[in-house]
């Protein structure tokens, strides 16, 4: 993979940038695999970062996001709006228009957005809307605005995907599920890994997809939720330990709605930068079986994000 660069914008003081030749994954990954999670960074000089943003990252193109899909054996990407460009969604329509349709994207929008312009996502590979609580990258939107965006979304077949950290959850409870569409949640809905897996934090966490059969969760981000490490550095094949019990018990209590993604460029991670090679090892710790890896990587993505092409679809 070409190096990182920065175009016209000046990052965002420490800021880490993705990691440049990353190793080869030693688990390999089921054919038809989907990196389910990842984002483009502009690049600045041709798809400028939002005005409204909270942090200026070092860019991550198309071209290097695939070249990282094909080096550690996916094949396909859902690409995510994330908050550096605001809700002008051209570098995710763009790279998901040279993608070869081995890539869907998930969008941010604001009430204004037209019909016609959602069509035109829909037709570029556009399959939800993000909405995102985390207050540290994004301003408030008034729920009545979300819902709007909802109802308007969900005849495309679209979902919501949602962004939040643990201790909101009970505030957000009733907004979420009151959401007309499949939802989901955006790494496990952040949980204190330092806190027990079976203590009443994670408790509701499991409730809310319990209860709720339509909320799905990608069960990312170790490097971002990981207390006490190893980080996924220096051939470390058993990164992350701490998150694994939280991950493999999402995966083992609901295998037909848990999804995967690198969260590939890693964006605002302040301690260290994985190599992604030894993040896909972290797979295997957390779906132990072939079935449940065949679950989480191919068969749930491709269920949600290229339906046609499922028998019966
Ligand atoms: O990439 C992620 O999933 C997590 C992010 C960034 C983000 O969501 C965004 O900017 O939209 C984070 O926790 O800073």
């Amino acid at each position: 993979m070409s190096k990182p660069t920065t175009g016209p914008f000046e990052k965002t003081p420490g800021w880490l940038d993705w990691y440049a030749g990353p190793s080869k994954p030693q688990f390999v990954l089921p054919p038809d695999s989907v990196d389910a999670h990842c984002h483009v960074f502009g690049p600045g000089a041709r798809f400028p970062y939002a005005p409204e943003r909270k942090y200026t990252p070092c860019d991550a193109s198309r071209e290097q996001l695939f070249a990282l899909r094909d080096h550690l054996g996916f094949t396909r990407n859902v690409i995510v709006q994330a908050t550096c460009h605001g809700a002008d969604n051209r570098a995710l329509l763009d790279a998901l228009e040279h993608s070869d349709d081995r890539a869907r994207g998930v969008a941010t929008v604001r009430r204004s957005v037209t019909d016609q312009e959602l069509q035109d996502m829909h037709r570029a590979g556009v399959r939800g809307v993000r909405f995102n609580f985390v207050k540290r990258l994004v301003d408030f939107t008034p729920k009545d605005e979300l819902l709007e965006i909802a109802a308007r979304i969900a005849p495309l077949g679209w979902h919501v995907v949602i962004y939040f950290e643990a201790v909101d959850l009970p505030e957000l409870w009733d907004f979420f599920t009151s959401l007309p569409t499949t939802v989901v949640v955006d790494h496990m809905g952040r949980p204190d890994v330092s806190k027990p897996v079976d203590g009443p934090e994670f408790e509701l966490f499991l409730r809310f997809m319990r209860e709720h059969p339509n909320v799905w969760s990608k069960v990312s981000c170790p490097e971002r939720l990981s207390v006490s490490g190893p980080p996924a550095l220096d051939g470390e094949r058993n990164a992350y330990r701490d998150v694994v019990p939280f991950a493999r018990k999402v995966v083992e209590s609901f295998p037909d709605r848990v999804l995967w993604g690198t969260d590939w460029p890693h964006p605002n991670l302040k301690n260290h930068m994985p190599d992604d090679g030894l993040l896909v090892d972290f797979i295997p710790h957390i779906a132990v079986t072939p079935e449940l890896q065949r679950k989480l990587l191919v068969e749930n993505p491709n269920r949600l994000y290229w339906p046609d092409e499922i028998e019966g679809g």
